[in-house]
């Protein structure tokens, strides 16, 4: 069985990072009612265990959960082995979190580990993957970015940086494989009300138009099926997206910082 996009459902597998909810969680669901077998990683084990038997139940798909912190460089790279003994047709890079404040008063371990997760990580398992996909010459990657890839962002610094830095990635990779039968897609949200802002601990960065996640998971899927580079869902972030490429940077910057500093901080 082939789907649209020349992913076979039956023995191929989806592996998807940060699985345990929000965006990931809903990749999940969308691929396995699509009949595609399903490998979801995140560190919450019993979260990954009660979604594979949600999964395996409703949709008869393989659904395995694998527990592994992408922050920490040896289990990034015992996932690549793993992933190298499974046939991958796609990877969704979705793992990541902010961490939202004044740069000085941030956690200097979180901050790290911010970047191990969504730079280190993200860019190690795309290299990890992208020999079998070319070896079969089908299949991709959707590496989660965000809106707040388009302009430096005060008070998100790294994190924006970040994201800045997988949309750069995934976009100079679409160019590299699309002729090779393999599609790279940078997925770009705008805010997205999930556990990642339980974890931020306030929503007063969350700017820009807010979307479900199932809602933005359909349009990276859709997006990525018609071999898009670059997906912004909902069109006032792609207009703010957008105008973020054409105004000059340090007003962009500006506005950035404006929109979402901490609210009753300095
Ligand atoms: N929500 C939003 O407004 C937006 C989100 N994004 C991006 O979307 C992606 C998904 O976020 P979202 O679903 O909203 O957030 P959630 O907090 O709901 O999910 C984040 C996922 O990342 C996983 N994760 C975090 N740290 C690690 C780690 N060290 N090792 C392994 N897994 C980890 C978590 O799993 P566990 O805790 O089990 O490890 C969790 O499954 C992120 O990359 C985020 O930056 C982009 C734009 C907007
Ligand atoms: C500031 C935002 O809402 C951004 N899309 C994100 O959190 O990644």
């Amino acid at each position: 069985m082939s789907t649209s996009d020349g992913i076979t459902a039956a023995g191929g597998w989806a592996v998807i990072t940060g699985a345990t909810g929000g965006l990931g969680a809903s990749f999940a669901r969308a691929l396995a009612g699509e009949g595609r077998n399903v490998l979801l990683v995140g560190r919450n084990e019993t979260a990954l265990d009660g979604l594979a038997t949600e999964l395996t139940d409703r949709f008869r798909v393989s659904a395995r959960p694998l527990v592994a912190d992408l922050a920490e460089p040896s289990a990034v790279s015992d996932l690549v082995k793993q992933l190298n003994e499974l046939d991958i047709d796609l990877l969704i890079n979705n793992a990541g979190f902010a961490q939202h404040g004044p740069y000085e008063a941030l956690d200097p371990a979180g901050q790290h580990d911010q970047l191990q997760v969504c730079v280190v990580a993200l860019a190690d398992l795309a290299q990890g993957i992208a020999p079998q996909l070319v070896r079969r010459g089908r299949g991709g990657m959707i590496n989660v970015a965000s809106t707040a890839a388009f302009q430096p962002t005060p008070y998100l610094a790294a994190y924006a940086a970040s994201k800045a830095f997988v949309l750069s990635f995934s976009q100079a990779l679409h160019d590299e494989l699309q002729g090779k039968g393999v599609t790279v897609t940078a997925l770009c949200p705008g805010p997205v009300m999930t556990g990642f802002w339980d974890q931020v601990g306030s929503t007063d960065a969350a700017f820009g138009q807010r979307l479900t996640a199932d809602r933005v998971v359909a349009q990276g899927l859709d997006g990525f099926r018609r071999g898009q580079a670059v997906v912004v869902p909902g069109w006032r972030n792609l207009i703010t997206a957008q105008a973020n490429r054409i105004i000059p940077r340090r007003l962009a910057v500006k506005i950035a910082g404006l929109a979402v500093r901490p609210r009753g901080r300095a």
